[in-house]
């Protein structure tokens, strides 16, 4: 794993943008899976000021982790809202080439098949990844198993009040949520881990330098052959690098 710490956030999502810029020059049809959370938003930034620098993106597709089951894509804390809000309302991607799941499909099962399949057609370049507090990467949550396609989990007590910070209270969070899987995850040819702050310190020492385990899903990254992660000195304070 090749691990890069930064001063500040901004100076990390500077460098992560940096990436995903030299996939979409230098792939004809680039797909990138997305991330939602605060980690990403510095990234997105970034991101938004090469295209207004001019970088093309009008041939890009999208692909991201995870929605919250029981949000429309109009409410204001779902992930497509969060993606229209910091990314997709700023830069020229085509509608038809952004892809999450459907939170409220009648049927969750055909849904989370009809997700695989736009996986299937769309194999991911780079996949940026934020982590939970908990050690979860998209919505797959420690856990006894970890589940290879996308699928419907439960939230874990930890996810809900960390995310109660977006909704107006802890009952609003969502209890369940569509996610990618970690083989559609590993599939990735590139990944990018992005954490800051004293936080996520912790998790991330157990994700990088422990071994894998199913209750730190993020470290099963450690099987992956070319991922970068990207961290402010807060979070990589408890690595001995
Ligand atoms: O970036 P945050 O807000 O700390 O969240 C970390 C991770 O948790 C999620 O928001 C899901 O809870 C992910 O989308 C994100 O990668």
């Amino acid at each position: 794993m090749n691990i890069r710490v930064f001063r500040t956030p901004s100076d990390a999502g500077i460098y992560a943008a940096s990436i995903l810029e030299r996939v979409v020059t230098s792939k004809e049809r680039p797909v990138l899976g997305l991330a939602t959370g605060g980690t990403v938003i510095p990234l997105y930034e970034a991101f938004v000021n090469l295209v207004r620098c001019g970088l093309d993106v009008s041939h890009v597709t999208t692909l991201n982790l995870d929605e919250y089951i029981g949000l429309a894509p109009d409410h204001p804390q779902s992930y497509r809202a969060f993606m229209n809000e910091h990314l997709f309302s700023k830069v020229g991607i085509p509608a038809e080439s952004t892809h999450l799941p459907n939170g409220i499909a009648s049927d969750l099962a055909a849904e989370c098949e009809r997700y695989n399949a736009v996986i299937r057609k769309n194999p991911i370049d780079i996949q940026i990844l934020g982590i939970g507090v908990n050690g979860h990467i998209g919505f797959n949550e420690p856990s006894h198993t970890l589940i290879t396609g996308t699928h419907v989990v439960n939230l874990s007590a930890e996810t809900i009040k960390m995310n109660a910070r977006f909704f107006q209270n802890e009952e609003e969070v969502p209890r369940q949520a569509i996610t990618m899987g970690v083989q559609s995850i590993l599939q990735a040819k590139q990944i990018i881990l992005l954490a800051f702050g004293e936080h996520k310190a912790e998790i991330i020492r157990e994700a990088l330098k422990d071994g894998i385990r199913t209750d730190v899903p993020a470290s099963i990254l450690q099987l992956h052959k070319d991922v970068t992660v990207i961290l402010d000195e807060q979070s990589a304070s408890h690595l001995d690098l």
